[in-house]
């Protein structure tokens, strides 16, 4: 029995041979669509400042989501320091490279991680998408499009800091995850994104979890005076996911290359992490506002920022 992977595969590789959109249909009938809608939900993990979690944040929330049933992808687009396959201790065979050179379709670049997730490696290959000719960047948005069918949730993992390229993540994303640690630095850089994407995309569903906290009071003082400058100082309302405390386990459980979820799944810190994939399972059985939802409308607006 030819299983789905392969059956993917093949319908991959004829849409790369051909362009009249009949293969995609092919996709939807052997594929049941993520959610009711059809579609996954991308969300954007980001931060001001590097080093304050967001990997870490990216690679349990996947895992709880998995746990609970959802299919979940995760992008690797931190473009200079890529190291979600480290954390897996996994060496991605191909990269988004593989797939912008045309050299591989999507489900040759999908690597296995843990508990059932995939996750792509980014490498440089994002910067490369601006020198594309038309025909590769439709087979790029052809292929990544095929993912609304095999997951319920997209992750992409951004570097840190106002690159243009982050930004572009930022406001394409349907949901972003924004990690705050209570240091005065990491706050300062987390509002300089806020204050960027109140220029380019006022409406941008911003998620705050404030990461490394001592307390819940600490995170909350944090949370509540970053929220009201926010909505004083740039009109941009934020939303609060919930916090995560300052665990030491979480940089053993980084040497051991195993994540910190499946290493301490009875913890207060996994119940927090839970919690938060559980906000997210909520906000997917609502309505989206997007007119193009899914991988599908993300690398559309995504490509269309550059390319326009
Ligand atoms: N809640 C936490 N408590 C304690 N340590 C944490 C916590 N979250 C993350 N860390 C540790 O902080 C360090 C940086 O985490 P991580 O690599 O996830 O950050 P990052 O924002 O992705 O960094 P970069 O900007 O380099 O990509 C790691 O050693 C990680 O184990």
């Amino acid at each position: 029995m030819i299983d789905q992977a392969e059956k993917l595969r093949d319908i991959v590789n004829k849409k790369r041979e051909s362009s009249n959109g009949s293969s995609s249909q092919k996709v939807n009938h052997l594929f049941p669509a993520a959610n009711a809608a059809g579609h996954a939900k991308v969300i954007t993990v980001t931060s001001g400042k590097g080093g304050v979690g967001k990997t870490s944040v990216t690679v349990n929330l996947a895992i709880a989501l998995s746990q609970k049933g959802y299919r979940v992808v995760i992008i690797d687009a931190d473009l200079g320091l890529s190291n979600i396959d480290v954390v897996f201790g996994i060496v991605p065979k191909y990269s988004l490279l593989d797939l912008i050179n045309c050299n591989k379709g999507i489900l040759d670049i999908l690597c296995e991680g843990p508990n059932n997730i995939k996750f792509i490696s980014g490498g440089s290959g994002v910067q490369e998408l601006i020198h594309l000719d038309k025909n590769s960047l439709e087979n790029f948005i052809a292929n990544m499009s095929l993912l609304d069918h095999i997951a319920d949730f997209i992750l992409v993992d951004t570097g840190a800091g106002l690159s243009d390229t982050v930004m572009d993540f930022v406001i394409s994303a349907e949901e972003v995850i924004l990690v705050v640690t209570p240091e005065p630095t990491s706050i300062t850089d987390a509002y300089a994104v806020v204050k960027t994407v109140a220029r380019l995309k006022k409406d941008c569903n911003i998620n705050v979890l404030i990461n490394r906290a001592d307390s819940e009071i600490e995170a909350k003082n944090v949370y509540n005076n970053f929220s009201t400058v926010s909505e004083r100082f740039l009109s941009m309302k934020l939303n609060s996911i919930g916090y995560l405390p300052y665990d030491h386990s979480f940089t053993k459980s980084v040497k051991m290359q195993k994540p910190y979820i499946l290493n301490y799944p009875k913890s207060n810190t996994s119940k927090m992490i839970n919690d938060i994939a559980d906000v997210f399972i909520k906000n997917n059985t609502e309505h989206t506002n997007f007119v193009q939802p899914g991988i599908k409308g993300f690398i559309n607006r995504f490509v269309g920022l550059f390319t326009n």
